[in-house]
């Protein structure tokens, strides 16, 4: 059965076509910085070695996206597909639907639940919400799967996932913490687990375009720095991360609208908003090198939280056995890792600096040989348990 899967990050749009059950991957895309007029990436790659990449374009919309990627998989010179009906499921890296967590059909009752917590993840449930309505067009006859982010974290305990808020609030509107890219962290845990007999003590760390860490104890998460929303923890790209609510009443009394401090704290926050400079820290880490002030606060800002985050969860887990770094900036950023680790050696987290910067495309170790916890790079793979979920349903 051939299963696609659509994973709409923050920053990019990302496809992997499974034949299911054998998990052969019959080719992926991924296009970067969509929305952008002329300066989207645009990657495709069959099982067949067929590939494109093409630089500084024009790829407006997550449709325009979508469709770039199915003409590559019908083209008629490589037919990976002769037809989008031989599409029999598309499984959604979906994060958030009121009431509905882990597997789900997307019925009708599904998507209301999207557009009723829409305010809670706009930047998610937009461009998966257009993309559910353009495959149902595309693919009539497929069954559509949504594999909720937030199902691996009902293992947190209430006293994390509780806010310390009226007790109503909780009852009456379900306010708590929920927690998000659940399949990355699932992955991660499972991958730690194949590697060593068990996830033991692990701190997953997803740097992307949005960023979490989740702690896992034995297979389970215990506590993760997203709440209800996307929008707290550490900086993301262009999101704020933690700040304290009472910004929020402050700045309207000061005369801005709340919309427009919405915006701020959603579009314009983050490493974006901080540095000035842009929200892809390639960019951000460039214009420090030039010696731009806020771009370099903008690098240390983002490290200190994550430093943070590890710190808590080194407490709450009573140690640590294993670090892992993965998504776009974990798995790619030599220096990240470098300053992320170099402050944290007095817990143990001892980094091997040559192995740091070899890291190619493959999982690595990069702690010394004697390093008390090891620290992984495991790239990222949340299609892989979407499309297992999609097949299963
Ligand atoms: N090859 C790379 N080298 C350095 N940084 C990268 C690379 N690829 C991606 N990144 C960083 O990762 C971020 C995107 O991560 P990714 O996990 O793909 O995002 P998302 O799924 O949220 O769209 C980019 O903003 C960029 O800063
Ligand atoms: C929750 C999620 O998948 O976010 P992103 O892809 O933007 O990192
Ligand atoms: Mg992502």
């Amino acid at each position: 059965m051939k299963v696609l899967v659509c994973n709409a990050g923050s920053t990019s749009l990302k496809f992997k076509l499974f034949d299911m059950p054998e998990e052969r991957v019959l080719a992926t895309g991924k296009i970067e910085r969509v929305g952008s007029e002329d300066n989207a990436i645009f990657h495709y790659q069959d099982a067949e070695e067929y590939a494109v990449k093409l630089e500084k374009q024009c790829i407006p919309t997550y449709t325009d996206g979508i469709q770039k990627f199915l003409d590559c998989l019908l083209d008629p010179e490589h037919r990976v597909l002769n037809s989008l009906d031989e599409l029999e499921r598309v499984g959604f890296k979906t994060v958030l639907s009121k009431d509905h967590y882990g597997v789900h059909e997307l019925t009708p009752d599904v998507l209301q639940g999207m557009e009723d917590y829409m305010v809670i993840a706009p930047a998610h449930n937009t461009p998966y919400l257009s993309a559910i309505r353009q495959f149902q067009k595309l693919t009539p006859d497929a069954k559509l799967v949504g594999v909720f982010e937030t199902a691996f974290h009902r293992t947190i305990p209430a006293e994390r996932y509780m806010y310390g808020i009226p007790y109503e609030w909780y009852e009456k509107y379900g306010i708590r913490r929920l927690g998000y890219h659940g399949a990355s962290h699932e992955y991660i845990s499972d991958t730690v687990a194949e590697k060593y007999g068990s996830t033991g003590k692990t701190i997953s760390c997803h740097l992307g375009g949005s960023c979490s860490l989740c702690a896992i104890d034995d297979g389970r998460s215990v506590d993760t720095s997203f709440g209800i929303s996307l929008q707290v923890g550490i900086n993301n790209s262009n999101r704020c991360g933690d700040i304290d609510p009472f910004i929020i009443p402050f700045l309207q009394k000061e005369g801005m609208d709340l919309d427009d401090v919405l915006y701020g704290l959603t579009k314009n926050g983050g490493l974006q908003g901080i540095s000035g400079v842009s929200n892809d820290l390639r960019l951000v880490e460039e214009a420090a090198a030039e010696g731009n002030d806020r771009a370099k606060l903008a690098v240390d800002i983002f490290c200190n939280d994550i430093v943070r985050y590890i710190g808590m969860y080194y407490a709450e887990l009573g140690g640590l056995d294993h670090l892992v770094f993965t998504a776009g900036i974990g798995e790619h950023n030599a220096t990240i890792r470098s300053k992320v680790c170099g402050k944290l050696a007095h817990m143990g987290i001892w980094i091997d600096e040559e192995k740091n910067q070899a890291v190619g495309n493959e999982a690595a170790c990069i702690s010394k040989d004697d390093s008390p916890v090891t620290i992984e790079v495991i790239p990222a793979n949340e299609e892989l348990g979407v499309a297992r979920k999609t097949y299963a349903l």
